[in-house]
């Protein structure tokens, strides 16, 4: 989009959508793109708040222009947060306005040195230090490994707006909808839990520590830099977080299985058709070689149970369940609910390794644990149903 967009009379939306960046990160597919937003108050002094991945400076640049036009100076870059796709463009704005001042904490400062080069015209903050542009009164607080260790975020007290950082931000590009009554919600409130699982997910406690250290701001609005602008129901916004940062969760349950020859994906079918007999509405299925792992993720945080099977793969998990089971053991994920199945053909490797992924994670098994030779048949198939009769029972008991 070419045009900024007015947040309130003085504040713009400068932001960028990337439709072209297949992998976030290099890792998290983009189906429907990204955006990276920065914004520019225009007060007596003005301040632009973050700026965008590093391959826009064009549009980026002719945004901020068309506002403030090619004369007048920007007197503050504040920097929430240093991971490069927002501050890629400090150079850039650096260069274009060499008497900015660059606002950050002592460990931005270190970043922009060691990423950029930069140790010039440095205003540094510490938590609760505050700037005055003019009508606006800013002021800073520090919330550290949300999700990077410099991460801080900026409030401005006159129109009581937070400017989050990736706190509250989502995958998801702009499709000309930059507030959240313009775009379809269900379509970001999935983005954002897929980004916050992923991306913050593994950091809940410093998650937990920021939004203590917010409590009590009267915000109206949250700007972050990635996904729609929050402004209708910022307490739903915020409890999402609070929620997810707590690792707590809904009624439902996530299966996911690995499979060359569909054996271990029909057990999966047996367990969800009990499920359902049992009650249970939410259930997903995956076929963990189909679908990414970052929406596996994103359901896993959603839902309390989850069922996991794989076949037997040269004595190990068939790789793309080694990848998830490492990958919730790394997130440390806690409070969920676990049953675990497989098939094997000789010496095994699927289930034994789910049980020792089970130990490590430390979530409680359900039900025992089912494996079946070649194809499931006779008992393995009465053990899949018991395996969904006990987590529906589990999970109306939570
Ligand atoms: C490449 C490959 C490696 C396998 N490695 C093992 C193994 O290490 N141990 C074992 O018991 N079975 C092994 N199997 C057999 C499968 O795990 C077994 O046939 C299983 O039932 C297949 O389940 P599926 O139909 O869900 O793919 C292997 C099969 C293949 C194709």
């Amino acid at each position: 989009m070419f045009n900024s967009v007015k947040v309130t009379e003085d504040i713009y939306w400068v932001g960028v959508n990337d439709r072209r960046t297949a992998l976030f990160e290099n890792l998290w597919p983009l189906e429907h793109g990204v955006a990276y937003n920065s914004y520019l108050l225009v007060d007596e002094k003005i301040a632009l708040i973050d700026t965008v991945e590093g391959g826009q400076v064009g549009e980026y640049v002719r945004k901020i222009q068309s506002i403030i036009g090619t004369h007048k100076k920007i007197d503050y870059l504040i920097i929430n947060h240093m991971e490069p796709d927002h501050s890629g463009l400090i150079q850039s704005v650096v260069e274009l306005y060499p008497d900015i001042k660059i606002v950050g904490n002592e460990k931005t400062f270190g970043m922009i040195a060691d990423f950029y080069g930069i140790t010039n015209n440095t205003h540094l903050v510490k938590d609760g230090d505050e700037i005055n542009l003019g009508k606006h009164q800013l002021k800073f607080y520090m919330t550290p490994m949300v999700h990077w260790p410099e991460t801080m975020m900026t409030y401005d007290q006159s129109s009581q707006i937070l400017f989050s950082g990736d706190a509250f931000g989502s995958f998801g590009a702009l499709d000309g909808g930059i507030f959240d009554d313009e775009v379809d919600l269900v379509f970001f409130e999935e983005e954002m839990r897929r980004y916050y699982a992923n991306i913050v997910g593994k950091y809940g406690a410093p998650v937990q520590a920021a939004l203590k250290k917010l409590h009590g701001l009267e915000i109206s609005t949250i700007c972050a830099t990635h996904g729609p602008i929050w402004r209708s129901d910022i307490q739903k916004v915020v409890s999402l977080y609070d929620q997810w940062s707590k690792c707590e969760a809904e009624e439902g349950v996530v299966i996911v299985y690995g499979t060359m020859y569909g054996n271990t994906g029909k057990m999966a079918e047996t367990i969800a058709r009990t499920l359902s007999e049992e009650g249970i509405k939410n259930i997903k299925i995956y076929d963990g070689s189909k679908t990414h792992m970052s929406y596996i993720l994103r359901d896993i945080w959603k839902y309390k149970g989850l069922i996991i099977g794989s076949c037997a793969y040269n004595n190990n998990l068939f790789p793309p369940i080694e990848s998830l089971t490492s990958k919730l053991v790394h997130m440390g994920v806690k409070n969920r609910i676990l049953g675990i199945f497989g098939t094997y053909s000789w010496s095994g490797g699927g289930v034994i390794n789910l049980k020792k992924f089970a130990e490590q994670i430390k979530w409680p098994l359900i039900a025992e644990p089912v494996e079946a030779k070649c194809a499931a048949c006779g008992n393995d198939i009465d053990g899949c149903v018991m395996i969904g009769k006990q987590m529906a029972k589990a999970l109306k008991e939570a």
